[in-house]
């Protein structure tokens, strides 16, 4: 078995708690709500920018053509389409996208952040594959699970966000970026691969918390807390 199948193996009741999370549900039947939708886009674009830093950290530590390749690629790939899913829900709400811009980021998605930015900062390259690995790995399954479960159709306000994470073009660049870990770590100690594990298993965790962040409208702990004289 490839590393990232047993990864996969590993994080699978993690993935199946994703898949039954009641956002990502909602997003199957067409009804999550619109508070919890802008909790999510307001932090998902701050998360969009820390992804593309991140790959500019791989990219400034890669030294091969076709690696630096890579990863300008994948920017690119955040910039030009990553935002149609966002503008799928904005459209839902009726917000403009700009105007759920700049917002402080709640705990968990300020946790997922700092976690990816720790692995690329101070680990090597299969660390920081590791950490990205379950952002598009979770998302091509829901794209997937979703289609299977609800078999959506236009009707579905989120036909477009599901129809778009559920494409092949997503689970080849998903492939792409297994194919890049699995040949790192061929060649690494069990010390590294035990790195990778926990920051794969750390993402997992977090996806699933990003989405109960959002679900549950998540603030820090000060925020409406009137301050006793
Ligand atoms: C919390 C969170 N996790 C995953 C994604 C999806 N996603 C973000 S960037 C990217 C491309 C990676 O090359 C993918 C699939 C998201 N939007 N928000």
């Amino acid at each position: 078995m490839s590393f990232t199948n047993q990864l996969r193996k590993e994080n699978d009741h993690i993935f199946q708690l994703i898949f039954d999370h009641p956002f990502v549900d909602g997003i199957g039947k067409g009804d999550v709500s619109k508070e919890a939708i802008a909790h999510y886009i307001k932090a998902d674009f701050e998360y969009l920018n820390a992804f593309m830093q991140i790959y500019g950290i791989g990219l400034s530590k890669s030294s091969k053509r076709e690696d630096i390749a890579y990863f300008f690629q994948r920017i690119q790939f955040i910039l030009n389409d990553e935002v149609h899913p966002h503008h799928t829900f904005c459209h839902y709400i009726g917000v403009n996208y700009e105007d759920l811009q700049g917002y402080p980021l709640p705990p968990t998605a300020d946790h997922y952040i700092k976690h990816m930015m720790y692995h690329a900062q101070t680990g090597t390259m299969g660390e920081t594959l590791g950490a990205l690995l379950p952002c598009p790995w979770t998302y091509l399954e829901i794209g997937q699970v979703l289609m299977e479960r609800y078999q959506p159709t236009e009707e579905n306000p989120f036909y477009e966000w599901i129809r778009f994470y559920g494409d092949p073009s997503v689970e080849a660049s998903t492939m792409e970026m297994r194919n890049r870990l699995d040949a790192l770590a061929a060649s690494a100690s069990t010390e590294e691969k035990d790195k990778i594990r926990e920051a794969f298993q750390k993402s997992c965790e977090l996806e699933l918390a990003f989405w109960e962040m959002s679900y549950t409208c998540e603030e820090w702990p000060s925020k409406g807390l009137v301050k006793k004289l």
